[in-house]
């Protein structure tokens, strides 16, 4: 049991994950975790440092550069600042979400990783999306959600998302990105990509976000409504 509250929004690619998490956050005044963009500054570090080659990570050649870096959130605005650096735009790139479930799939990163996510937990309620919050980081999280939507409205999501920032990328590409790191979170060995027992699933295809909010709410307070 934990001194405060641990809220799970995991699911697939481009779902409304973020999205959710950081309404609920603001609602209840928890601190917001994106526990992805954790992962995307640990790609990108890996591509700055030539550590990725044919598409596989060379661990020999990230272990000791991934172990001397800092990943934090700056507590204004929660952009990701790797190195005390200012990532968060960079992290969204289309070349990092090519080999970013290639470089979360090592369990030497996402013990890394893992270590600093429960960290935040102990000085705060937070609520936290990802893949295996509810399954592995948070096993005992007081709520757990598990988002899903029809992949090609993920897509959908993620490519006009893309074009709002003026990214040249085709909606097939995009398609084709959401699909192969479903695939590849799904099958790795270390903490997959599934959903816990005890979470209660949203499918927002159709959904609004102030709709899917008001679902995610009423979970929270049939949960943890005494110690809200
Ligand atoms: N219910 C929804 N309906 C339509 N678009 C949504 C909805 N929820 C989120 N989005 C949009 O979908 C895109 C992906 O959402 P995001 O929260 O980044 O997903 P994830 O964290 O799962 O990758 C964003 O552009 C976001 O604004
Ligand atoms: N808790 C987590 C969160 C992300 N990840 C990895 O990081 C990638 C990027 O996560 P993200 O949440 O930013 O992805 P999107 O759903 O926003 O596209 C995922 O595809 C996973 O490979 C993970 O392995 N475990």
């Amino acid at each position: 049991m934990s001194a405060y509250y641990r809220i799970a929004v995991d699911g697939f690619s481009s779902c409304g994950k973020s999205t959710l998490a950081r309404q609920i956050a603001e609602v209840l005044g928890a601190v917001y975790i994106d526990s992805g963009a954790m992962y995307r500054a640990a790609t990108l570090l890996a591509i700055q440092n030539n550590c990725i080659r044919d598409w596989h990570l060379d661990t020999g050649c990230f272990m000791p550069v991934i172990q001397r870096a800092t990943i934090e959130f700056r507590t204004t605005d929660n952009h990701l600042l790797l190195n005390e650096k200012d990532v968060e735009k960079e992290i969204r790139s289309p070349e990092v979400a090519d080999h970013v479930s290639e470089v979360a799939s090592h369990g030497f990163i996402r013990e890394i990783m893992v270590q600093m996510q429960r960290s935040y937990s102990e000085k705060s309620p937070v609520v936290m999306d990802g893949r295996d919050i509810g399954t592995h980081v948070f096993p005992d999280a007081e709520v757990k959600i598990f988002l899903t939507a029809e992949p090609r409205i993920r897509a959908e999501r993620r490519y006009q998302e893309l074009q709002e920032q003026s990214v040249n990328i085709s909606f097939d590409e995009v398609f084709e990105n959401v699909k192969k790191r479903d695939e590849k979170d799904q099958n790795r060995s270390v903490a997959p990509l599934r959903k816990a027992d005890d979470a209660i699933e949203i499918n927002n295809s159709y959904l609004s976000r102030s709709e899917q909010l008001e679902q995610a709410l009423e979970i929270v307070h049939k949960k943890i409504g005494d110690v809200l």
